[in-house]
């Protein structure tokens, strides 16, 4: 079976074992979102997925734009063969006429209409799974449907040429409709909120690549379940099963001591105006630069911007010279670094409510004459020079409320500066 059309919207397909729907209507339908980057494997894995789902009904759905169109066709077309007619299109095929992007109704729509056992989400290319589980857990989808698992396909042979010095093809992730995002960002941020990492392409790369690239997303997401594939052959069993917790940690706050809420987990009286380590695992290294005192921008984004190759990941609080209200939050995910505007610091309210913000975080780390003001950046990767970068960050220091003619950074929130991004595909 194929089809085309044109619509943007979202493709459901239904696997239907012979004996009919297993569970019972009335039970919450487990979710599994399906992310990873542009040619990961998804399709590939989903194809696996319907062809070995046995007696489990699986409603798989997928964004139907532009390319992934074909995706659809697919999925239709494979599973068709293998399995002899179990696969079904919902509502003629196309449920998008209606819907358009609109995947909370869809999947309220599809709960009353049809049962299945388990509903299978592909989140699109750029996108992080995050947000399309969250629509399971705070929307009206969220009475139906219970998410059972975040899973992030990481293409590993684009995964080693990214993080583990190689040369990638690509660098920039692009959505359909024209949307770029450094692929180096969004390959970082689907293993931080994955609940199972499949390292695809198992094929393509070496054993010491995959070691290396199992220590990376160990750091970036530590403890989180890894399977390694050819062509998405996973258990079927495994990648449904219920694996997602909310409150699993993610490798740069775990690094700074933060649980998945942001509260600190401990005491860090021994770590202030001081750099402080993490435990080394499996030899890529971790450690926290803390200081009570801001950065000069020019020299904040001259240093931010080109760290080291050996740095992975870099991430935390930035309190910039010149702007000393605005809180910035500094994102690094190898070849590309933005500093963002963010609210206040609390410090610089008025005291009542202060007193309030503090009762209800009592473990934000404030200090007696800066409260929360801070420079606390985490930085993860292979071997970094700590001291030489430690030194280089230090020089660009400057005394608190000093002041600053140039370099200065947009204050309203949400304001971001580039501060490197990857060139676009060679
Ligand atoms: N060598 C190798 N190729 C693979 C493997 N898995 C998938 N591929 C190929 O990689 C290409 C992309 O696979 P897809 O399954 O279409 O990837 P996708 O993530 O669905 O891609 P988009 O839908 O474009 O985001 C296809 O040509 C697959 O045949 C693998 O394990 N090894």
């Amino acid at each position: 079976m194929s089809f085309t059309n044109n619509h943007v919207g979202f493709h459901v397909f239904i696997y239907q074992a012979e004996e009919g729907p297993s569970m019972n209507p009335r039970e919450e339908i487990p979710v599994t979102v399906l992310g990873g980057s542009l040619g990961a494997g998804k399709t590939t894995l989903l194809n696996h997925l319907l062809t070995s789902a046995g007696d489990r009904d699986i409603a798989v759905l997928v964004n139907d734009m532009g390319s992934v169109n074909v995706d659809a066709e697919l999925v239709a077309e494979e599973s068709d063969l293998a399995v002899g007619g179990g696969v079904t299109e919902l509502s003629n095929g196309c449920i998008c006429c209606e819907l358009q992007d609109d995947l909370e109704t869809a999947v309220v729509r599809l709960a009353r209409e049809r049962t299945f056992d388990h509903l299978v989400v592909e989140a699109s290319g750029v996108s992080e799974p995050g947000p399309v589980a969250r629509l399971f857990v705070t929307s009206r989808a969220a009475a139906r449907y219970d998410v059972a698992g975040l899973v992030t396909v990481v293409d590993a042979r684009l995964f080693a040429d990214t993080f583990v010095g190689g040369d990638p093809e690509r660098t920039v992730a692009e959505e359909s409709d024209g949307t770029t995002r450094p692929l180096s960002a969004l390959l970082v941020e689907q293993v931080e909120s994955a609940d199972l990492v499949v390292l695809n392409k198992r094929d393509l790369v070496t054993d010491a690549e995959i070691a290396e690239v199992g220590e990376v997303v160990e750091v970036l997401r530590p403890g989180v379940d890894v399977v390694e594939t050819t062509y998405g052959e996973v258990d079927v069993g495994r990648l449904l099963s219920d694996l997602h917790d909310p409150d699993a940690p993610v490798g740069w706050r775990a690094v700074l001591g933060e649980t998945a809420n942001g509260h600190n987990t401990e005491d860090h009286a021994h770590t202030h105006n001081d750099t402080s380590h993490a435990e080394t695992t499996y030899g890529v290294t971790s450690f926290v630069y803390r200081r009570r005192a801001p950065l000069d921008p020019d020299g904040a984004a001259d240093v931010l911007g080109s760290l080291p190759e050996s740095v992975v990941r870099a991430k935390g609080s930035l309190w910039v010279g010149g702007a000393e209200d605005v809180h910035y939050t500094y994102s690094q995910a190898g070849p590309s670094a933005y500093i963002t505007a963010g609210g206040p610091w609390i410090a610089t309210l008025p005291e009542f409510e202060q007193d309030t913000y503090r009762r209800n975080h009592p473990e934000l780390d404030w200090h007696e004459e800066y409260g929360d003001k801070r420079t606390e950046l985490v930085f993860i990767g292979h071997d970094i020079d700590e001291t030489a970068l430690v030194e280089t960050l230090d020089e660009h220091l400057l005394e608190p409320g000093a002041p600053v003619t140039d370099g200065q950074y947009p204050t309203e929130a949400g304001a971001e500066v580039a501060l490197a991004e990857p060139e676009v595909d060679r």
